[in-house]
């Protein structure tokens, strides 16, 4: 076979809040998913991390664009400029030599047929020659190794920046699931708003993001309690600088009101649940993954609510990339790989 009829193989999570590419079972780019465009002409300034360090900084001449918002595709046209962005990086390094890309994506399991049209005419026009979609929940369950084709119920919860993915699997199927737009960015939100309301003080996203990375706890009381955190902003009414020490059990204060939705979220799934399947389940136990699986305590809390057990993938930020990255590698096997 010749050099240039390799097909190169990319595995991509698509995420509101990060995306991944895996090549050859490397993690060859993670980013945010944010782009910086020029406000007049439209042309791409920046993209991931160089773009998010002008997030809430920009003038007017420079809008940043989250081209996913709550999951799916909120501009399309900024999602397109973005994935041809991070493949070309990946060509950039050296990692990607050929012409033919076969690619998996991971979408969310709500996604309508718009949506999933959406993401492959943008793949397509960033190069991919075949384009795969994996439904995120089994991405997930995959990352954390899980037997996803077993005649046995498994379960995981994959909380990301936009959703959070509530998933029974059995057989290679989805049974039962359960889509809610509470995850990391409504955490992050209901973090600066607790901190406006309550200490006068007004915070960007990336402080309140910074806040609940190090101290978001989703129980008052932790084995192992983080330290206190510092952040500094114009006080409300007097326009002046204010610090304010926050202790982690004011987070889980300020996330309560959005974990009971995803408390709520994973009761419906249980209800609706198989009795045969749930019973796996009570074995098994279920996976937390997604960044929002690093929510200190969320495990213990989903213990105290259900009475089942809860793991956490292994590096839950990575999980559903790395499914992704497993389902690439077996494309003729996953019947549940759609084309
Ligand atoms: N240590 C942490 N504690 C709490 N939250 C965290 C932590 N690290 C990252 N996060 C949050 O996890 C979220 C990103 O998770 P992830 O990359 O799994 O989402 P995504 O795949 O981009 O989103 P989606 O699945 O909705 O498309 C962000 O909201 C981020 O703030």
């Amino acid at each position: 076979m010749g050099l240039f009829s390799l097909t190169q193989e990319l595995a991509i999570d698509l995420g509101t809040a990060n995306t991944l590419i895996i090549h050859n079972g490397r993690v060859v780019v993670d980013e945010p998913s944010i782009v910086a465009i020029d406000s007049h002409s439209g042309k791409l300034v920046a993209i991931g991390e160089r773009a998010r360090a002008m997030h809430e900084k920009t003038n007017p001449n420079i809008k940043t664009i989250r081209p996913l918002k709550d999951g799916v595709i909120a501009d399309f046209t900024a999602t397109e400029l973005m994935l041809r962005g991070m493949i070309k990086k990946v060509k950039s390094s050296g990692h990607l030599f050929s012409p033919s890309i076969k690619m998996v994506i991971c979408i969310p399991s709500g996604s309508t047929n718009v949506e999933i049209r959406a993401v492959r005419d943008s793949a397509e026009h960033a190069g991919g020659r075949e384009v795969y979609m994996i439904y995120e929940p089994m991405a997930a369950a995959l990352g954390a190794g899980l037997d996803v084709e077993a005649p046995e119920g498994n379960m995981v919860i994959d909380i990301g920046g936009g959703t959070s993915e509530i998933a029974c699997i059995s057989l290679g199927g989805i049974v039962c699931s359960e889509s809610v737009t509470v995850a990391g960015d409504v955490f992050t939100s209901d973090i600066q708003n607790y901190v406006r309301q309550q200490h006068n003080v007004r915070i960007g996203e990336r402080t309140a993001e910074a806040i609940k990375c190090a101290i978001g706890a989703a129980i008052p009381k932790l084995e192992e309690e983080p330290e206190d955190f510092t952040v500094t902003g114009p006080n409300m009414l007097t326009a002046l600088p204010q610090s304010v020490t926050l202790n982690y059990n004011e987070i889980a204060y300020a996330l309560e009101k959005s974990l009971i939705k995803l408390d709520a979220a994973l009761m419906k799934v249980l209800e609706t649940m198989p009795p045969e399947l749930y019973a796996d389940i009570v074995k098994n136990g279920i996976y937390l993954a997604g960044g929002g699986a690093l929510i200190k305590g969320l495990d213990r809390r989903l213990t105290e609510k259900t009475g089942l057990p809860f793991h956490i993938a292994e590096d839950p930020l990575r999980a559903i990339a790395r499914g992704t990255g497993i389902a690439l590698k077996n494309i003729d096997r996953f019947s549940f790989l759609m084309k």
